[in-house]
């Protein structure tokens, strides 16, 4: 019972509302067996040779009424159980998307997009027809079924008894088949969640399968994982089905005992017309009754197994935010003895620097060395294992998301844009921007000629992560994302692909404009876009080895020398054609 109040809190009087199903959805079941009961009559009264007009009006006004609330009452029944099925499933759906806003980065890849899609969708779905059906309709049907019993005891005790004959080798089979079928649900509950990751996966890198071939029969993870799911379902199915086709054949048994014994009783005088008509009929009757109230024996297990799953996103360790409501005066950021891990490895060991607010520095490094893990630590992406991280002075830790956020335009390597117009996606910077302050951000980020350019302009819309765009197209909206978000720390880490040079200058032109008056980290990979940064660190296997002015670093002649001289040579590479036409080439460093 702990878990229907645990999944009706999500519903605003979520009791009241299956209190009130469950009661219109009984009377709806008993207004059903009441015509039972007029034919039952009918009979009697011909038999007794009663039958007037003034009773054929009343029984059948009766039956004609009874069966129009049974079909009132059934319908405000599924109204109210309705109300309630979906006002939960928006209550979790709301409560999931709060949550992952609460988890770090790390916690949230554990799941992976194909976990996370099939807990929001398909299980808190699923939940729909266990609260707006099985639960409302399987208690109706267990009062239906004893009021049928008690009535079929009323009309003859020894019919009722052969009726009931069955129903417990009907229950033994039912819960043979759910023991069964639970054992093995867990293997296809995990296949199933593998088979979604796999789905998602094969989805997204679609372009690469495509240029490398690996279609379904070499992408051998996809295959595997839709291999498992029809097997463990199989699995599931065949320990259940013998089960299933035993009891399709026992349940309608009961009639094959009633009626010969029952004919024998009438003819023996032991029980008058009427009553075994009324026997036949309820006994065919308890039937249904008895195969939706075994519809409703699998909701409690379907449904602890459901929730478990969403309760588990829901019960994950949060990052704890701290209190700091508002954002501080300076914008220094300092790490202090930072020592990092994604899982066992550390990426980061004993990194200590200082920034000064409106100071600009940059990482460089080789890749891997960690330079996007500084970027993703002060987003609180995730959390350092050890030392601290201070931003005015004060551990970020103690800043609710908010008001750090607040204070941080990140500007990451992957431009995600959402499947929505550019104007929309731009104002995510800032949402109460006004139409203006957003084409005056994209005029600074040097995107509105080419916006401009596009049928629809502003309200294009970039499709699937923007893939409607180019790169330095989704680039550069993101870099008026940051401009429009104004905030006093950003943070650049940037992208590694190339773009052609004449999108390389806009790109660095909208940056310049992102800039103006911030303390900046760039997480450099051209080393020409530094060189006048007040400080670079050199990041080596997750430590800091050299740090200095770009004139320093190269008076050191150490690894930022060597560095320099690669980024320097690779820069300077020229590519001649088979014509003998030199053509610039531009190298990432
Ligand atoms: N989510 C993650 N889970 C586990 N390991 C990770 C994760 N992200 C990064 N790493 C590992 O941490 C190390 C540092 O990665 P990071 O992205 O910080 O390097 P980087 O210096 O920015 O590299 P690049 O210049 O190629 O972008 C790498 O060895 C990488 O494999």
């Amino acid at each position: 019972m702990n878990i229907f109040k645990k999944v009706y809190s999500f519903a605003e009087k979520g009791t009241a509302l299956m209190g009130r199903a469950v009661i219109l959805l009984t009377i709806s079941t008993l207004f059903s067996i009441i015509p039972y009961y007029v034919i039952y009559q009918f009979i009697h009264l011909i038999i007794e040779g009663k039958l007037g007009v003034e009773q054929i009006l009343t029984l059948g006004g009766i039956a004609l009424i009874s069966l129009l609330l049974k079909n009132i009452t059934n319908e405000f029944g599924l109204r109210y159980s309705h109300e309630l099925a979906y006002t939960t499933l928006m209550g979790m759906r709301k409560k999931a998307a709060e949550k992952l806003m609460k988890l770090s980065m790390g916690k949230i890849n554990v799941y992976g997009s194909g976990e996370l899609k099939k807990i929001f969708v398909e299980n808190i779905e699923d939940m729909e027809l266990i609260l707006a059906h099985a639960i409302p309709e399987g208690v109706s049907n267990i009062i239906g079924m004893i009021t049928g019993i008690i009535l079929l005891f009323w009309a003859d005790v020894r019919l009722a008894l052969l009726s009931l004959l069955v129903l417990p080798i009907g229950i033994i089979l039912v819960g043979m088949m759910s023991r069964a079928g639970i054992s093995k649900l867990s293997k296809y509950y995990q296949s199933s969640k593998e088979m979604n990751n796999q789905i998602v996966q094969y989805i997204r890198g679609m372009e690469v399968i495509k240029i490398f071939t690996r279609g379904d029969t070499s992408f051998s993870k996809y295959r595997i994982s839709i291999e498992n799911y029809k097997n463990f379902t199989l699995d599931w199915y065949r320990s259940s089905w013998k089960y299933m086709a035993m009891y399709g054949v026992v349940l309608p048994a009961s009639i094959a005992f009633v009626l010969p014994f029952g004919v024998l009783f009438y003819l023996g005088g032991s029980i008058l017309l009427p009553k075994l008509v009324l026997s036949f009929m309820l006994c065919l009757a308890l039937g249904p009754f008895f195969n939706r109230v075994v519809m409703f024996i699998p909701a409690f297990p379907n449904l602890t197994q459901k929730f478990k799953r969403i309760e588990g996103l829901y019960e994950e360790e949060e990052l704890v935010e701290g209190k700091q409501n508002t954002a501080v005066k300076s914008a220094d950021i300092a790490f202090e003895h930072v020592t990092f891990a994604y899982q066992s490895a550390d990426v980061l060991r004993d990194v200590s620097f200082q920034t000064r607010s409106g100071s600009l520095i940059a990482f460089v490094g080789e890749s891997g060395a960690g330079k996007s893990t500084i970027a993703k630590l002060i987003t609180r992406f995730w959390d350092v294992d050890k030392g601290r991280i201070t931003l005015g002075g004060r551990d970020i830790r103690e800043f609710s998301m908010e008001a750090l956020m607040e204070q941080i335009s990140y500007v990451s390597q992957d431009n995600f844009l959402f499947n929505t117009t550019i104007m929309e996606n731009i104002r995510i910077g800032n949402p109460k921007a006004t139409d203006d302050e957003v084409i005056e951000m994209a005029k600074r980020a040097k995107c509105h000629d080419f916006i401009m350019g596009l049928p629809k302009g502003y309200e294009t819309e970039v499709g699937d992560s923007g893939d409607r765009l180019s790169g330095g197209q989704r680039q550069r909206i993101t870099i008026a994302r940051g401009i429009l978000k104004n905030s006093p720390i950003v943070i650049l880490d940037e992208a590694t692909s190339c773009t052609d040079a004449e999108n390389e200058d806009l790109i660095q032109e909208a940056l310049n404009q992102l800039l103006i008056g911030k303390t900046v980290l760039v997480i450099a990979h051209r080393l020409s876009t530094i060189t006048k940064a007040d400080e670079i660190f050199v990041l080596d296997k997750g430590e800091i080895t050299e740090h200095g002015t770009h004139e320093e670093l190269i008076k050191k002649s150490g690894s930022y020398k060597k560095m320099w001289n690669t980024y320097q040579n690779a820069s300077g590479f020229e590519y001649t054609s088979k014509e003998g036409e030199e053509k610039d080439v531009k190298i990432c460093g």
